[in-house]
C-alpha cells in the first residue's frame, strides 16, 4: 500500500509557538496542499498524525480543530486530491496517553485503520518527536525544513533520517 503519513503543523500548514488556535491561524503551505493532491491522484493514501495539546490546554475546542481539518480536505479536494485518515492527540504532555508523539500510538492507529504494516512507511515531520515516533514503529523518519524543521535540523538526527526542504520535495521524490 502506498501510504504516506504526515505531521500537520509545520508540514501541511505553518506552525506557531503560540499554537494554531483558530481557523484563521491555520495557514496552509500552498506547495504542501498541492503535494498532497498530487500524491493522492497518483494513488497514494495520505494520512495525518498530529499532536494537539492545545485542546488539553484549553486554547481551542474540538469543533475548531475539526474546522481546520475540513478546510484542509476542502483545499486538497479543490485540486483533485483527497486526504485520508486524520488522527490527533488531544492530550497534554503530562496526561500519560499512548497517542502523543514521540509515542507511536497514532501511527499504530493509522496502520490498523488501513490494515497495513508500518515498516518502512515514510512519516514526514518537522519536530524531533515526529522522528522518534517514526523510529518506534520502524517507519522511515523524514524531516522537512518547514515549521520547526530548521530547529530540529540543528540537533543530531536519528540515523537514517531523510531530509527534504518541504513536503513538495518529498512528493517529487516519491513521484519520481
Ligand atoms: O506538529 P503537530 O504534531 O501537527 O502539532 C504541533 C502543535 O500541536 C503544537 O505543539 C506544541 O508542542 P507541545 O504539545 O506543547 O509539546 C508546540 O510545538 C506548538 O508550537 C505546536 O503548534
Ligand atoms: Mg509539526
Ligand atoms: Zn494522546
Amino acid at each position: 500500500m502506498k501510504l504516506l503519513i504526515l505531521d500537520r503543523d509545520g508540514v501541511i500548514n505553518e506552525d506557531s509557538d503560540a499554537y494554531i488556535k483558530t481557523l484563521d491561524e491555520w495557514i496552509p503551505i500552498p506547495s504542501s496542499i498541492t503535494a498532497i493532491a498530487r500524491l493522492s491522484q497518483a494513488g497514494w493514501t495520505v494520512a495525518v498524525a498530529t499532536n494537539q495539546s492545545g485542546i488539553a490546554r484549553g486554547y481551542y475546542d474540538l469543533a475548531t480543530l475539526e474546522s481546520m481539518h475540513a478546510r484542509l480536505r476542502e483545499l486538497v479536494g479543490e485540486q483533485g486530491g483527497e486526504v485520508g485518515l486524520i488522527v490527533y492527540c488531544p492530550h497534554g504532555p503530562d496526561d500519560g496517553c499512548e497517542c502523543r508523539k514521540p509515542k507511536a500510538g497514532m501511527l499504530r492507529q493509522i496502520a490498523a485503520h488501513y490494515g497495513t504494516d508500518l515498516a518502512g512507511i515514510w512519516f514526514v515531520g518537522d519536530s524531533s518527536g515526529d522522528l522518534q515516533a517514526a523510529l518506534a514503529v520502524d517507519c522511515q523518519p523524514v524531516l522537512v525544513k518547514t515549521g520547526k524543521g530548521e530547529r530540529t535540523l540543528a540537533k543530531p538526527l536519528p540515523p537514517g533520517t531523510l531530509v527534504f526542504d518541504d513536503l513538495a520535495a518529498v512528493a517529487d521524490q516519491l513521484l519520481s
